[in-house]
């Protein structure tokens, strides 16, 4: 705790709205919208909550989607995400949505940005959380197709303030999309990517290279390689790391073992963030739990995570800095 004993502020800054999607939520909107899934009630769902690897958290991600048909749907998770994310401290949320996982389903773009953006336009207001949308494109699917949804949410307007790459990354490296962060970029949009969660080093280097992202989305896999480490310590490269999600997926064997906060320590710009906080166990306080309880994160080692928080976000410098000043710690300064 800072010396005036108000919470630290936090900005989440790797987070799927789709993957705040609780199990509760998700047979609810199926009952709501007469889906039918393959659970006969919550604890069978849940239940289905383990995972293997990155692939085997994805297929169920993508299954769950099937539930959300209206603006309805996407507003009701959006707020439950915003409202769980506020009692827990965050102040800033830079969440991600996943478009074409939903016209592939046969949901359009204009549904999931009705649902959507009016809640993140109040939350300020009504949560106390600032919000930036980013569309994420998936890797596992063709370019070409990335760069029509691009422009048409250019065209309709909508209110994003970047891109992301996720889905399935072995085998779907940075350089298959350099004509869409291309694109982007000449639209003035901010740029993002997940790269080494289960990729190599490499796709760290090449994410920052060849599509001039600004912030890498887990880049845990980077300390395979020092030089790799060595360059984003020297730049300062703002790293997502998402510690119950990479036990989750098996990325790291245990939480003890989670190397997040030798990371920071050896000087990575890192920020602990959810991803997926329905799927995975948690939001960004009980990561931040998890890591003081399995860790023994110090509280300057809070205090620092906080600073990077909110200094590798792509707030106004107004509200950055204001955030900063409630971190009465050397390194918010
Ligand atoms: N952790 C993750 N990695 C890649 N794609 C995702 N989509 C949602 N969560 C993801
Ligand atoms: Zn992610």
């Amino acid at each position: 705790m800072n010396p005036t004993d108000t919470p630290l502020p936090f900005a989440e800054l790797h987070l799927h709205v789709e993957g705040t999607l609780e199990p509760e939520l998700v047979m609810a909107l199926a009952e709501r919208n007469a889906v039918t899934l393959p659970y006969d009630d919550v604890d069978a769902l849940r239940r289905a909550y383990s995972f293997t690897d990155l692939q085997s958290f994805l297929d169920l991600y993508y299954a769950n989607m099937a539930v959300l048909r209206t603006p309805e749907d996407f507003a009701d998770m959006t707020r439950a995400y915003l409202t769980r994310a506020a009692a827990g401290g965050v102040r800033h949320a830079e969440l991600m949505v996943d478009p074409q996982a939903h016209l592939v389903r046969g949901v359009p773009l204009e549904v999931v940005l009705e649902g959507v953006t009016p809640v993140l336009a109040t939350s300020e207001a009504e949560h106390g959380v600032s919000t930036l949308l980013f569309a994420a494109f998936l890797r596992d699917r063709p370019e070409d197709e990335a760069l029509e949804v691009l422009d048409r949410l250019v065209a309709a307007g909508a209110p994003i303030a970047g891109i992301g790459l996720d889905s399935a990354e072995v085998g779907h490296p940075p350089s298959d999309f350099t004509r869409l962060y291309a694109r982007a970029r000449a639209e003035g949009l901010r740029l993002i990517a997940h790269a080494g969660e289960e990729g190599p080093a490499s796709y760290v280097t090449d994410a920052l290279d060849l599509l001039g992202v600004q912030r890498v989305d887990h880049g845990i896999r980077s300390l395979d390689d020092d030089a790799v480490v060595e360059r984003l310590v020297a730049e300062q490269v703002p790293l997502t790391v998402c510690p119950l999600s990479n036990v989750a997926l098996r990325a790291v064997d245990r939480i003890e073992d989670h190397p997040v906060l030798a990371m920071l320590d050896r000087g990575l710009n890192v920020t602990v963030n959810s991803d997926d906080p329905a799927y995975f166990g948690g939001y960004l306080d009980d990561n931040l739990a998890a890591l003081e309880r399995s860790l023994g994160m110090t509280a300057d080692q809070r205090a620092r995570l906080a600073a990077n928080s909110i200094r590798s976000s792509f707030l106004p410098a107004a509200r950055r800095d204001a955030l900063l000043a409630e971190i009465d710690h050397p390194s918010a300064r």
